[in-house]
């Protein structure tokens, strides 16, 4: 990964930068499986659970999503010639080193034809397998778009148009995925009901709040608990104009004409184990660690922000401004950090994504003595090519600001500032990862 690239003026902006570059890089696949996966003889460990590799005449790795090929580099470095076969769906796809893991493209936020061929390719190596295989499967964020697998009588177009109405909608990826899951094949446990009776291992990076295995990557290996009646109960809530063949799938599987995707205590999940291997608070505990070293007094408010992007700014102003005032959650100078996935509810039809309206937001209202960062720990915050901005009561002016909200256009004042923070694409994706520095640099 390479180093964050951000205007860092004073060493309250640069201590903020570094929080949350030492917060991506705990959460980049290689450092996570090599800290979580092991082999010794024929004994595999998985964080907690052994696996005895005699018991398998084949090792499969599949999977996807932002990180997968950083995992299934990580699992042919540690597994080897112990690796039959694999495929792994990525957004960029880099050649395997050893070539044991097959790497092919797939396309995010929305689902692409590329990857919708790439999944096929996935599918059929997991097709017809038997006990004696073992599947090793990387479940990380992203993974819902980047592996579309269409359920029967949906188009890649309408599954496209779909995506795009959720993804503008403003919903949580809870419900978001709800939806997903039952116009797919693949989500919400369909690669687990696919592969068995093979014993499936999951290994899961979570950018979901809570870590919700049945929402993270909309749930491959895991069952699901959500309805036909569930999505339908998005699109009305939402009131989302979606194509009439998904209004009519979920009709049908709702009227009991389509088979639910497999729930808790099915026994397609009777050989099925997940190991979330790192979520948001692996990489808040990182940065503070950093905000420790500085001199900062660390405080980690949540890892599990969510809502409004810019309503949520201006609860993480009104705490700096607390410590400021009354030294409470904690007295500066202070380090505040919080993760978490906010949303945006599109109306205008600007440049932008919640981590650059969280910033824009805050800057309006920031008090003096603060710096704040926020970033999209993948790199890219909403459609953008940039990770997130780091901004101060200085960077903006606050009718500018609240122009910018109102068009959903945050990404070009915050350019003009100076103020984006770049990394490119990290590899890795877990949530969104917020600093707040408040009082003098240390
Ligand atoms: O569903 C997805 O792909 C997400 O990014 C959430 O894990």
């Amino acid at each position: 990964m390479q180093d964050f690239d951000a205007h860092t003026p004073t060493p309250a902006h640069e201590t903020a930068i570094d929080c949350l570059q030492a917060g991506v890089e705990a959460v980049l696949p290689d450092r996570v499986v090599r800290e979580s996966v092991s082999l010794d003889g024929d004994t595999l460990t998985v964080a907690d659970e052994t696996y005895d590799l005699t018991a398998y005449d084949r090792i499969l790795v599949v999977g996807g999503g932002k990180a997968g090929d950083g995992v299934a580099d990580a699992l042919e470095a540690v597994l080897g010639d112990r690796i039959d076969d694999g495929v792994v769906v990525t957004p960029d796809p880099t050649p395997s080193p050893d070539g044991r893991i097959e790497r092919l493209p797939g396309d995010h936020p929305v689902p692409s034809a590329r990857g919708v061929e790439s999944t096929r390719r996935l599918v059929d190596l997991i097709s017809d397998l038997d006990d004696r295989t073992l599947v090793l499967a990387a479940i990380t964020g992203g993974a819902s778009a980047v592996l579309p697998s269409p359920a029967e009588g949906i188009s890649l177009a309408e599954l496209q148009e779909t995506t795009d109405r959720l993804l503008e909608s403003g919903a949580e990826i809870h419900d978001l995925n709800a939806v997903r899951k039952h116009v797919s094949t693949l989500k919400g446990g369909g690669l687990a009901r696919l592969a068995a009776p093979a014993t499936v291992v999951g290994l899961v990076l979570s950018d979901v709040v809570g870590n919700d295995l049945g929402v993270i990557a909309s749930g491959p290996t895991a069952p699901d608990e959500t309805t036909y009646d569930d999505a339908l109960d998005v699109l009305d809530r939402f009131d989302l104009d979606v194509p009439k063949s998904v209004r009519t799938r979920l009709a049908r599987g709702s009227a009991g004409d389509i088979p639910e995707t497999p729930k808790p205590g099915d026994s397609v999940f009777d050989r099925v184990t997940n190991h979330v291997l790192a979520d948001t608070f692996t990489a808040l505990d990182a940065a503070r660690e950093v905000a420790d070293e500085r001199g900062y007094d660390p405080l980690v408010l949540s890892s599990r922000v969510r809502g409004e992007a810019r309503e949520a700014a201006k609860t993480h102003v009104a705490v700096a401004e607390e410590s400021l005032a009354t030294g409470n959650p904690i007295a500066a100078p202070a380090v505040v950090l919080s993760g978490g996935e906010c949303t945006v509810t599109v109306r205008g039809d600007g440049d932008g994504g919640p981590n650059l309206e969280f910033c824009l937001a805050a800057a309006a209202e920031l008090p003096e003595e603060t710096v704040l960062a926020s970033i999209d720990s993948d790199g890219k915050d909403g459609g953008t090519e940039v990770a997130g901005a780091v901004v101060d009561s200085s960077t903006v002016d606050a009718g500018d600001a609240h122009d910018a909200l109102a068009r959903n256009d945050a990404l070009p004042v915050l350019r003009e500032a100076g103020a984006l923070v770049e990394s490119g694409a990290t590899g890795t994706n877990v949530n969104d990862l917020r600093v707040v520095v408040v009082g003098e640099g240390v």
